[in-house]
C-alpha cells in the first residue's frame, strides 16, 4: 500500500514538474525573452513547434506571407528565430559586413547530424573562405567556355530524345527531362561522369538516394531542437537503412575514385579541390561531400526554375508568344545557339528572372545566426545567438516591392514604365555576400541555353492536368509533380 502510494506521489509531482517548467518557459518566451518585443503569432512565440510543424507540412512559404502582410516585415516565427522581409534584410544579415563578424550559418539546419564530414555550404568561416577560392577556378569564366562542349552534350542529347516524343505524339513530363539534363551535367562537372538519366529515360539509383536522404534531412532539422528524441531515433534505424547508406556510401566513393584517376587539369568543378587536397587537408570523405553538395545546389535548382518558367510561359500566352518571336528571330538554326549568342536575348532573360520572382528554386529562410555583442537588423537590435531568415517566396509576393505580384509579368525586368515602383533589387535567389551562390553565372547560362534551344526546336503546349502544376508544397526544395506537355516540332 506503501509503496503504491509512492509511485504515485512520484508521478503526480513528475508531471506537475513538468507542467510547471513548461508553464515557466511559456511565461518567459512570451513575457520576458530578450525577443518578447518583436510580434508574431501567440504558437510562433512560445515554442519552435509551429514552425516545426510548417515545415514538415510543406506549407511554410506560404504561411510566411500570412505572417508577414499581419505583423510587418520582423516577425518573431519561433522563441529564437526573426523573418524579416525588406530588401536590406539582404545586406543586413548576408552583406560583407565592415569591422563586424559575419553572421554564421545556423547549426541546427546546416548540420543536423554534426558528426557527417563538411563542405563548403556548412563550414566554418575560414575553411569556407579557403575551398570558395580553390572551387572559384571551375566557376571562371576561362573554365566555363572549356566546359561548353560538354554541356552541350547533354543539351543536345535532350533534344535528341524530346524530338522522338512529337514523332509519337505522347505527352511529355517536361520537368523529369530538365532534371536528367541537369543532373547529368553536374555529375559530369562534380564527378567526372553523368549519372545516365538522359540515356536511360530515369533517375539513377544515386540520385534517389540523395533526394530520400533530403526528406530525412528536415525531418532531422526539426529534431536538432529535441535532441534526447533525435539521439533515440537515430540509434534505432533499421538494418536496411544502415546498409542502404553503407552501399550509398561506396557508390559514391568508387565515383570518386575514377574522377581522381582521370588526367590532371580536367576543367571542371572538383579539379580546384583536387589540385590542393593535401594543403586543404582534405579527406576523401570532405571531398565527397563537397561533390554530392554540388550536386544537390546544382541540379535541382536549375531544373526547378526551368520546369516553373517554362509553366509560366505556357499559362501566360502572351508572353510565350513573345519570347518565341525572340528566339526565333534572333537565331536561324540550333547551331547559333550558344553559351555566349543567348545573351543576344534579353526577354528570355526577363522570363528567368520573372520565373525566380515567383517560383525562387529556394523559397524558405535559410536560418543564419546573430554574431557575440548582437547586430542591427533593419535598424533593430538584435541579440547574439537569435537565428535569422529571409523567406524569398513570401518576400517577392509582396505587394509594397512589386506591383501585380502573383501575375506573371518578365516586363517589369526590362524598364516598362507601368512596373516603375517595383523595387527590383529585393529579388535575390542566388544571395549575396561571402557565401552568395558561386554557381550564377554557371546557373544562367545554362538555363539560357536550354530554354533557348526548347523554345527555338519545339511548340509547347500545356497538357490538362498540368493546369495547375505551381500549387505545390515546399519540403526545401519544391514537390515538383510531373508538368505533362505536348511537343510539336516547331
Ligand atoms: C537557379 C539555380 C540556383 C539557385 C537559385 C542557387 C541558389 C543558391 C543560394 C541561395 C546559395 C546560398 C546558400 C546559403 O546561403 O546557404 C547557393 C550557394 C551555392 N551554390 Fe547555388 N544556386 C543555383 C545553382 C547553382 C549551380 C548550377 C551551382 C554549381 C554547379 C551552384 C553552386 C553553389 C555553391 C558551390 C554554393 C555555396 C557557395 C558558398 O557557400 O560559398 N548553384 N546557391
Amino acid at each position: 500500500m506503501g509503496i503504491i502510494f509512492n509511485v504515485q506521489h512520484a508521478l503526480v509531482t513528475g508531471v506537475f514538474t513538468v507542467i510547471l517548467y513548461l508553464a515557466s518557459k511559456v511565461i518567459y518566451n512570451v513575457y520576458f525573452h530578450p525577443l518578447s518585443r518583436f510580434p508574431g503569432p501567440l504558437e510562433h512565440r512560445v515554442s519552435r513547434l509551429a514552425y516545426v510543424y510548417r515545415s514538415v507540412r510543406g506549407t511554410l512559404p506560404f504561411d510566411m506571407l500570412k505572417m508577414h502582410k499581419k505583423y510587418g516585415d520582423i516577425v518573431r516565427i519561433a522563441p529564437d528565430e526573426l523573418a524579416f522581409s525588406h530588401p536590406d534584410a539582404w545586406q543586413d544579415i548576408m552583406g560583407h559586413q565592415k569591422g563586424q563578424a559575419e553572421f554564421s550559418k545556423a547549426t541546427w539546419f546546416y548540420r543536423p547530424v554534426e558528426d557527417q564530414p563538411s563542405h563548403v555550404v556548412n563550414e566554418s568561416r575560414e575553411q569556407h573562405g579557403r575551398l570558395r577560392r580553390q572551387m572559384a577556378h571551375g566557376f571562371s569564366e576561362k573554365a566555363m567556355r572549356e566546359q561548353e562542349p560538354m554541356i552541350r552534350t547533354y543539351v543536345d542529347m535532350l533534344l535528341d530524345r524530346l524530338h522522338e516524343f512529337c514523332e509519337s505524339r505522347k505527352p511529355v513530363t517536361l520537368s523529369d527531362w530538365y532534371n536528367y539534363t541537369t543532373f547529368d551535367i553536374i555529375g559530369d562537372l562534380a564527378f567526372g561522369e553523368p549519372f545516365g538519366c538522359l540515356q536511360g529515360s530515369n533517375l539513377d539509383g544515386w540520385i534517389k538516394g540523395i533526394f530520400d536522404a533530403g526528406r530525412l534531412g528536415i525531418i532531422l532539422q526539426a529534431l536538432s531542437f529535441y535532441p534526447l528524441v533525435k539521439r533515440t531515433l537515430l540509434s534505432m534505424v533499421p538494418a536496411s537503412m544502415k546498409e542502404a547508406h553503407e552501399k550509398h556510401k561506396k557508390l559514391t566513393e568508387e565515383k570518386m575514385m575514377r574522377r581522381m584517376e582521370k588526367e590532371e587539369g580536367r576543367p571542371d568543378l572538383i579539379e580546384g579541390l583536387l589540385r590542393k587536397r593535401g594543403e586543404l587537408n582534405l579527406s576523401i570523405d570532405e571531398l565527397i561531400a563537397n561533390a554530392e553538395i554540388l550536386i544537390i545546389g546544382g541540379s535541382e535548382t536549375t531544373a526547378s526554375l526551368l520546369s516553373g518558367a517554362t509553366y509560366l510561359l505556357l499559362t501566360n500566352p502572351t508572353a510565350y508568344e513573345k519570347l518565341k518571336e525572340e528566339v526565333r528571330t534572333v537565331f536561324q538554326s540550333s547551331e547559333e545557339i550558344n553559351l555566349i549568342s543567348v545573351n543576344k536575348l534579353p526577354y528570355m532573360l526577363a522570363c528567368l528572372d520573372e520565373a525566380m520572382r515567383m517560383y525562387p528554386p529556394i523559397a524558405n529562410g535559410l536560418p543564419r545566426m546573430c554574431p557575440e555583442g548582437g547586430a542591427k537588423v533593419l535598424g533593430e537590435f538584435v541579440p547574439a545567438n537569435t537565428y535569422v531568415s529571409v523567406h524569398q517566396w513570401a518576400l517577392y509576393r509582396r505587394e509594397e516591392y512589386f506591383k501585380d505580384p502573383n501575375s506573371y509579368h518578365p516586363e517589369r525586368f526590362l524598364g516598362d514604365s507601368s512596373f516603375a515602383d517595383d523595387c527590383r533589387e529585393v529579388l535575390q535567389p542566388f544571395h549575396i555576400g561571402p557565401r552568395n551562390c558561386l554557381g550564377r553565372n554557371l546557373a544562367y547560362s545554362e538555363m539560357r541555353l536550354i530554354l533557348a534551344l526548347i523554345i527555338f526546336n519545339f511548340d509547347i503546349e500545356i497538357a490538362d492536368e498540368a493546369r495547375n502544376w505551381i500549387n505545390q508544397r515546399n519540403y526545401l526544395m519544391w514537390e515538383k509533380g510531373p508538368l505533362k506537355v505536348h511537343l510539336t516540332k516547331a
